[in-house]
């Protein structure tokens, strides 16, 4: 038998494997996503998610330095509130005297280099848990643009670098843009949670925030898990509104997805390794089924080999301690 080609002959040492590896992540690619609470000195285990705390300002802004000195440089920060703050309207989310606006300003001013991102959506501080205005039990859409648009505004006056629309409102990327603008900042980018799907992923996220829906459930604004030709329309409208960034969520049941807007538009693609895909893989290494760094590195290359340029994970601190 005759093989001209023999694939094993490029596998046959490290040096080999090195020089035609294809992908590599490196802690450039990664956002790590903080969850932040109001106090002093608090620093909370999220049971659900090992490893992974609510930490209060002070010590965040500890977690933060220690993640810049590993080389993971972007931050997306949650805050999680306390029911007696939230109302029908998400009214906190827009007080510039609330304590995670209070936190963002002095996140930017301790850590100017730092890229900070943060979330758009009504959930966290919503009495009703949805990331829309909820009338007669049913989301409305463009009376939720207004107050999304004041607290984008509100976030951008912090000083941070990105806002994150999460809530999958039609025309809310085009909103935002147009208020932020209109304000003065044109430099604060927006990266667009653009294929948002209605996952049972999100559940860990949501008991760190204490952020569930108190009714029903996402579907009406969350795309369907089913549906793919659905993020290319979602994908070319966020494109027109003036998206910087088009992301994919959840990432790793997902990756046709990523590779299809990587495929089919020139924005930087990202990948949001959500808290489910984060809870699986630690549940099954504490159990001593899976080898958790093995497997976490393996994920994290999934994302990127299918396109993804920037993967936001629950993993970024531990990932760049073990690349180090
Ligand atoms: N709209 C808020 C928001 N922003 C990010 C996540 C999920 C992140 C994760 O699971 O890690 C959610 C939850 C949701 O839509 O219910
Ligand atoms: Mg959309």
């Amino acid at each position: 038998m005759l093989n001209i080609q023999r694939p094993r002959r490029n596998r046959k040492s490290a040096a080999i494997r090195a020089l035609v590896e294809e992908t590599k992540v490196t802690t450039d690619d990664l956002l790590f996503p903080l969850f932040l609470i109001d106090g002093v000195n608090q620093k909370v285990e999220v049971t659900s998610m090992p490893n992974i705390y609510r930490y209060s300002l002070d010590l965040m802004l500890k977690e933060i330095e220690a993640c810049l000195k590993l080389g993971v440089k972007a931050f997306d920060v949650f805050p999680a509130v306390e029911d007696s703050f939230k109302d029908k309207t998400a009214t906190k989310s827009y007080d510039a005297n609330f304590f995670y606006l209070r936190a963002l300003r002095e996140i930017k001013k301790q850590f100017p280099e730092a890229c900070i991102m943060t979330d758009v959506a009504m959930d966290p501080y919503s009495s009703d848990g949805h990331d829309g205005l909820v009338k007669d039990g049913k989301i409305l859409n463009d009376e939720t643009l207004e107050i999304l648009g004041k607290m984008a505004l509100a976030q951008a006056e912090t000083g941070i670098d990105i806002v994150g629309p999460s809530d999958m409102m039609d025309g809310r990327v085009g909103y935002i843009r147009e208020v932020l603008d209109a304000n003065g900042f044109t430099d604060v980018s927006i990266m667009s949670y653009t294929a948002k799907y209605a996952s049972a992923f999100y559940n860990p996220f949501r008991d760190a925030l204490d952020s569930a829906p108190k009714f029903g459930d996402k579907k009406t604004y969350q795309m369907n898990p089913a549906n793919k030709s659905e993020a290319l329309i979602e994908a070319e409208l966020d494109f027109m509104e003036g998206a910087d960034f088009l992301m994919v969520k959840p990432a790793l049941a997902y990756l046709d997805i990523i590779q299809l807007l990587k495929q089919n538009f020139n924005l930087p693609i990202a990948a949001y390794n959500v808290s489910g895909e984060y809870a699986m893989v630690k549940a099954a290494a504490q159990k001593g089924w899976l080898d958790g760094d093995r497997v976490m590195k393996e994920t994290l290359l999934s994302m990127k080999r299918a396109g993804a340029d920037i993967i936001l994970t629950y993993f970024a601190k531990e990932f760049a301690q073990q690349v180090k």
